[in-house]
């Protein structure tokens, strides 16, 4: 071949391949517009569209990068406050590779939680993102293999008994030890042991005893896990291709194989402890014969949502309580006078204090552990209100799609909660007063209401109660360099919310406890 029919045959393979890219591009764009077209008529042909978080970006990128920004700035709260601040109060937020709808309307809540359940749970792309850590638990499972696990957790998870007041005395003692140094304290830390050392004593049988050990492997490997599957699940289907934490995933496997192999009632210090053992839900599972692998998921279950949650709800209550020391000061008044001892109160003391139950129920209502929650639609369905231009029509909800329910959002609102709905006034909560149960959700409501909302109350209760009984001065501080300053309470602006799994405090809280 001469050069010039070389360079024309070479000209004539650029041009066909530049046809087919071309081609192919066409094909491409093609089929995502009939996509999304189909998807759009699917979706108007049973309920109307919530409005789009508008965004100066294409293909989702804005709306991605402002939530990135407001992820990383600590103020999801805030923004999710103003962008639902429309009739409906639902949005959709058009984000790379996921659409996600964000309500804090009490319909959609209702309807999410109980009405239309069947319609809405964790969904697969949870599932394949969290099992690396919360294995087929009931925290991922919908369904019957939900129902399964709820199942084996009822008998066990679902009620408080006499003795799981003495174990947490136990633990709250190893807590007070751990204060009693009169150093600053990272509360949030320290309480989290103590709710993991309580939950693995009173369900596993064998106490973490991470407020007495330096072992904090299981804690830690947790605490890895969370936060990268957190970001997993800010890209939607596309975070099942990132890797989870796999040398986490590895040592929290190994702690719970040890903890069913190493299950012996031999061992117990005492006839009363032997007992104890035997019906704790591992003694209980163990005998009847369920297998090592389901047995491991209800271990998970209750290591994950009794640790962080409590930790976080006793950590918010004390850093509001400094923050009020007027309140502060009632409530000591309030435990001496129902408790008359240095001793712990019972159960009939501890369910007697109205200033103390406010304190819980308001510092919930502000902070909730768990400050926005979701749901993915398990089928083509809709949501009552907040669709089309006045946002009263029933918004369409294609199957797949993640439903994010903004509850503190709804907690702090004015409309529902009075004017003062941002300030933390506990006596709101005197005579006996109750919100209406669909606008005030801490512990979830329906089907998957928390199964440990009793033994968190007593736990949370408990634990404050007894810090104020053992400490008589409570100080908030803030480290600068070497220096330990007290921190001005009238002066400082309070403490950001993080959004992550869990909803806690942006920055260390440091608490000194003195005698
Ligand atoms: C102040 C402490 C607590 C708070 C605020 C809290 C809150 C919640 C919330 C909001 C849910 C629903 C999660 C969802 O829908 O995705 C939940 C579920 C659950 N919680 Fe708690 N929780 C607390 C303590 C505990 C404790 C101590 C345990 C047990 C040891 C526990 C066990 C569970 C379980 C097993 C579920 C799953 C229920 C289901 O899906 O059917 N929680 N909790």
């Amino acid at each position: 071949m001469d050069n010039a029919t070389e360079g024309s045959a070479v000209g004539a393979t650029i041009g066909v391949t530049k046809t087919l890219l071309l081609a192919l591009s066409i094909i491409c764009i093609g089929t995502v517009i009939i996509r999304v077209n189909t998807k759009a008529t699917r979706q108007a042909s049973f309920g109307a569209r919530a409005p789009a978080v508008a965004s100066r970006l294409p293909f989702g990128f804005g709306v991605t990068l402002q939530l990135i920004r407001q992820l990383g700035a600590n103020t999801v709260l805030e923004w999710t406050q103003k962008i639902l601040d429309v009739p409906g109060r639902t949005v959709e937020l058009r984000m790379v590779g996921v659409n996600i709808i964000w309500t804090d309307s009490v319909e959609n809540i209702r309807a999410i939680m109980s009405t239309q359940s069947e319609s809405f749970g964790k969904g697969e792309t949870y599932h394949k993102i969290w099992s690396s850590l919360m294995r087929d638990s009931i925290l991922t499972t919908d369904g019957h293999e939900w129902q399964v696990n709820r199942n084996h957790l009822v008998p066990h998870v679902g009620k408080v008994r006499p003795t799981d007041y003495e174990v947490t005395e136990r633990h709250i003692r190893n807590l007070i030890e751990v204060f009693s140094d009169e150093k600053p304290h990272d509360t949030l830390d320290q309480m989290n042991r103590f709710a993991i050392d309580v939950v693995s004593d009173i369900f596993y049988g064998s106490s973490t005893n991470t407020l007495r050990t330096n072992d904090q492997s299981l804690r830690d490997a947790i605490q890895r896990h969370k936060n990268v599957n957190t970001w997993r699940m800010v890209f939607g289907k596309l975070g099942t291709s990132i890797p989870p934490d796999r040398e986490a995933c590895k040592v929290i496997d190994t702690y719970l194989a040890e903890v069913v192999n190493n299950f012996s009632l031999e061992n117990s210090e005492s006839l009363e402890e032997r007992d104890r053992k035997a019906q704790t839900m591992l003694g209980a599972l163990l005998a009847q014969g369920v297998p090592n692998k389901v047995l491991k998921d209800q271990l998970v279950a209750v290591a994950v949502g009794g640790r962080d949650s409590v930790a976080i709800a006793a950590t918010w209550a004390l850093y509001e309580l400094v923050r009020h020391p007027d309140i502060l000061h009632e409530l000591r008044a309030e435990i001496s006078t129902t408790v008359r001892s240095a001793k712990p109160p019972n159960p009939s003391q501890l369910g007697k204090m109205t200033l103390l139950n406010g304190v819980v129920q308001e510092t919930m209502r502000l902070h909730s552990s768990v400050g926005m929650n979701s749901r993915t639609a398990l089928k083509d369905t809709t949501l009552p209100t907040g669709g089309g231009s006045k946002g009263t029509s029933p918004v369409g909800i294609l199957a797949g799609t993640i439903v994010v329910m903004g509850l503190d959002s709804v907690h702090r609102r004015p409309d529902l909660f009075g004017p003062d709905a941002h300030v933390f006034d506990p006596h709101r909560w005197d005579n006996k007063w109750k919100p209406d149960p669909w606008t005030y959700y801490p512990f979830n409501r329906g089907a998957r209401i928390c199964l440990g909302k009793s033994l968190a109350l007593m736990e949370v209760k408990f634990v404050l109660c007894r810090l104020l009984q053992a400490f008589n001065n409570i100080e908030w501080v803030k480290k600068v360099g070497e220096e330990v300053v007290v921190v001005d309470v009238k002066k400082e602006e309070g403490i950001q919310t993080k959004m992550a799994f869990n909803t806690k405090p942006a920055e260390i809280v440091w608490l000194r406890f003195r005698k």
